[in-house]
């Protein structure tokens, strides 16, 4: 029976040794919710440089990582069609021109997106704009609920001057409405932007107590939420809750190489090699070396032997999770790939023609995996200063998510053993180093199409 029958998942299904090839049906989201006839669309509001690009792109990567199909539009980039390098003039509201050119990049995005829609490419839109005025969030609500599109929008309110300002210098440096401008000029202009906005803008308030709102003030510390309609829109407001936009970096490590990992055995549950004991003894060093000498970092490990034994000599809190235990290989556990090759050559071959969804008879797919990995993720987005010693295929899908890296590609990432990562989330995209300890190690890397049997 397919796990996900009736497109209702059910979690008690998730080790029914069929190693069935399941491949979750189009009516399916990934997360096992039958959402074919929710559409939302996210609405940002808020005035510039309050952080609605970053939150948005957040939204939709944590989607996309969910198997949610996901799309931000940006009324700026209709809006740089007409008006590439606008100044602050362009956005004040005695400017008729600069209103008409501003109202007509908002309708184009929205047509877009509801042509996105019509055509069923994805389930969540998030329209990234100010939308700071009730007018105009009437207007985008109206136009959406004639096309049977559910609105949610998230207001990000923000007086932290700090935030503030590192947005504008994010901006100032990135934003392509500023591209090769002297930054203290672009940063001028911008406050003034911002000044023109604040003139005109108008929070959510008790007149708009019909709409589905969440208003997140000063990310990740107050949360207010209005009218949550259903199980989709509920899911994206805890992820919003979880959220802060502060500077922070993570870390991960695999664990120093298993007597496992020596002989080719995959799964089990085996203490380290001498190797990997001289990885575990250099980790602090690393760790200090990359995060600095007085950072306290928090250490999640799973509940194997290897990632234990390799976290023991680090002088910080350490947290076991069982969400971070590597993934099931079912009967595959214990053995060699070139064994499982010889015993299951059709399983061998379908989880190379099709990696994510393959699950291990008995055993778990990275699916699978993704999902008992979201309250990680959740977690993670909460804290600050985490170093995670894992799994290479938990590893992988960690990573996925923060460096937005698709299916077809995470499970066949090169992640090497004695390797330090470093993680640094920023407005558009994440920062990554590796720092590579002086420790040989072998490679467990199989690369897609390759027969096993040669290794041994
Ligand atoms: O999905 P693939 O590429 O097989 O990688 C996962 C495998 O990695 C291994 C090593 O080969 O993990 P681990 O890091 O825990 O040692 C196996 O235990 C596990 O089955």
């Amino acid at each position: 029976m397919a796990p996900e029958a009736n497109g209702v998942y059910k979690p008690e299904m998730r080790r029914v040794p069929t190693g069935e090839f399941v491949k979750p049906s189009r009516k399916t989201n990934g997360v096992g919710v039958q959402s074919e006839d929710t559409r939302i669309c996210v609405v940002m509001v808020g005035l510039p440089a309050r952080g609605k690009s970053l939150i948005a792109q957040k939204v939709v990567r944590y989607l996309h990582w969910l198997s949610i199909e996901a799309k931000t539009f940006n009324v700026g980039q209709y809006r740089r069609s007409d008006t590439p390098t606008p100044t602050a003039e362009f956005f004040d509201t005695n400017n008729p021109e600069g209103e008409r050119l501003r109202r007509a990049a908002a309708e184009a995005a929205v047509q877009d997106m509801c042509k996105w829609f019509s055509e069923g490419k994805g389930l969540i839109a998030v329209l990234d704009a100010t939308n700071s005025t009730k007018t105009r969030r009437r207007w985008v609500q109206e136009r959406c609920a004639a096309e049977n599109i559910e609105t949610l929008f998230v207001e990000s309110k923000c007086d932290d001057e700090e935030l503030i300002m590192n947005n504008i210098l994010e901006v100032k440096t990135t934003s392509p409405d500023y591209v090769g401008q002297d930054p203290e000029l672009a940063a001028q202009d911008f406050r003034k932007r911002i000044r023109n906005y604040e003139k005109v803008y108008e929070t959510i308030d008790e007149d708009e107590a019909d709409l589905t709102y969440v208003k997140l003030i000063n990310v990740g510390h107050q949360v207010v939420i209005n009218q949550i309609q259903d199980y989709l829109q509920s899911r994206v407001v805890y992820f919003l809750m979880n959220l802060h936009i502060k500077p922070r970096s993570i870390w991960l490590s695999r664990h120093g190489e298993s007597k496992y990992n020596l002989s080719g055995k995959i799964g089990g549950d085996a203490d380290l090699s001498d190797r990997g004991e001289a990885y575990a003894r250099a980790l602090p060093r690393l760790v200090a070396q990359s995060a600095g000498e007085n950072r306290k970092l928090t250490v999640w490990t799973s509940t194997l032997k290897r990632t234990n034994q390799t976290a023991r000599f680090l002088p910080f809190e350490k947290l076991e999770w069982k969400a971070l235990d590597e993934l099931d290989s079912g009967v595959c556990d214990g053995l060699t790939y070139a064994e499982i090759e010889e015993r299951y050559p059709d399983d061998f071959r379908q989880r190379d023609e099709d990696k994510y969804n393959y699950r291990y008879l008995g055993g778990e797919s990275y699916r699978d995996v993704v999902i008992r990995l979201e309250p990680i993720i959740m977690e993670l987005e909460r804290s600050e200063n985490i170093l995670i010693v894992t799994h290479q295929a938990i590893l992988r899908c960690i990573y996925a998510y923060f460096m937005n890296v698709p299916q077809e590609r995470s499970p066949w990432m090169e992640v090497p053993l004695h390797t330090l990562i470093k993680l640094t989330p920023k407005a558009y995209s994440t920062n990554e180093e590796r720092l590579r300890a002086d420790i040989p190690a072998v490679s467990t890397f199989r690369e897609k199409g390759s027969s096993a049997r040669h290794h041994g």
